[in-house]
């Protein structure tokens, strides 16, 4: 069978993007991990297909590289915005279900979306994972966050694996976030993504941890905080003090469009 799709890229977070609308694509495990497969597939950091809600605009399933399902992909959550949008799902300002969340998020320019989270759990204090001083948050997805003085240099593929490895302190898993602090309201980010399992450049629940985790050590004083990622671009975090109100931003953007066959 033959599949349209459509790639995005959400700061350099890039994904295959697949209307299903009518509900009547199923893919398998293997079948998306080929899709996602760098020169043999497509490639990309994940697989999204937006399906119809009984009470919201749309349903975002998102699948990680490994072709399994992921939790909340921040940026994913801005490309299916703006591909649901494209595709005459929603309007510039929609609701939509994630992970059994609701989430609200508007089109702010031809290329840039502005996503409500949800409000950060699980936070831990600083604790010692595999040598490093490490601190934990789920944003929607799990992050360990791990200060240094220079992320520009760091081998970031192997320290990243072997903290996401430690079951230890992560039975299932974790996102690992590298942060260089930059000012008091900017800081550079390299994260180490679970399901792709390899340095991605860019991660939106990454940033909105990073910013979060930031704010309450004191390492970042404001409540709007540019976070510089991989990719170069730039992910916008504002949320009120008490971080109940938590907003990502950045660009969602089209790479190319086509068609494919699928097992
Ligand atoms: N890149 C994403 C995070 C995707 C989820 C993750 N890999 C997982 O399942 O742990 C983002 O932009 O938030």
């Amino acid at each position: 069978m033959n599949v349209t799709f459509t790639k995005m890229s959400g700061a350099g977070n890039d994904f295959i993007v697949i209307d299903n609308m009518n509900a009547s694509l199923r893919l398998s495990e293997t079948g998306i991990r080929a899709l996602c497969t760098r020169r043999t597939g497509i490639g990309a950091d994940g697989l999204i297909m937006i399906e119809p809600s009984d009470r919201y605009d749309f349903v975002m399933k998102y699948y990680n590289a490994d072709g399994r399902l992921g939790s909340m992909c921040g940026n994913g959550g801005r490309c299916a915005v703006h591909f649901a949008w494209s595709v005459g799902a929603c309007t510039r300002h929609t609701t939509f279900e994630a992970n059994g969340n609701r989430y609200e998020a508007v089109i702010t320019g031809d290329e840039t979306v502005r996503l409500k989270m949800t409000a950060p759990t699980d936070f831990r204090d600083r604790f010692d994972a595999n040598g490093y001083s490490c601190y934990y948050i789920n944003t929607g997805s799990p992050h360990a966050i791990v200060y240094l003085d220079s992320t520009d240099t760091f081998d970031v593929d192997t320290s990243g694996r072997a903290i996401r490895s430690n079951r230890e302190l992560f039975p299932d898993g974790t996102n690992v976030n590298f942060i260089e602090i930059t000012s008091s309201r900017s800081l550079k980010l390299r994260t180490f993504e679970r399901g792709v399992e390899a340095e991605t450049l860019a991660c939106g629940t990454g940033a909105v941890a990073s910013a979060l985790v930031s704010y309450r050590l004191g390492k970042i004083t404001a409540e709007r905080v540019d976070v510089t990622v991989h990719s170069g671009d730039i992910l916008t975090i504002d949320f009120s003090r008490d971080m109940n109100e938590v907003f990502l931003s950045g660009p969602a953007r089209v790479v190319y469009t086509g068609r494919v066959a699928v097992n």
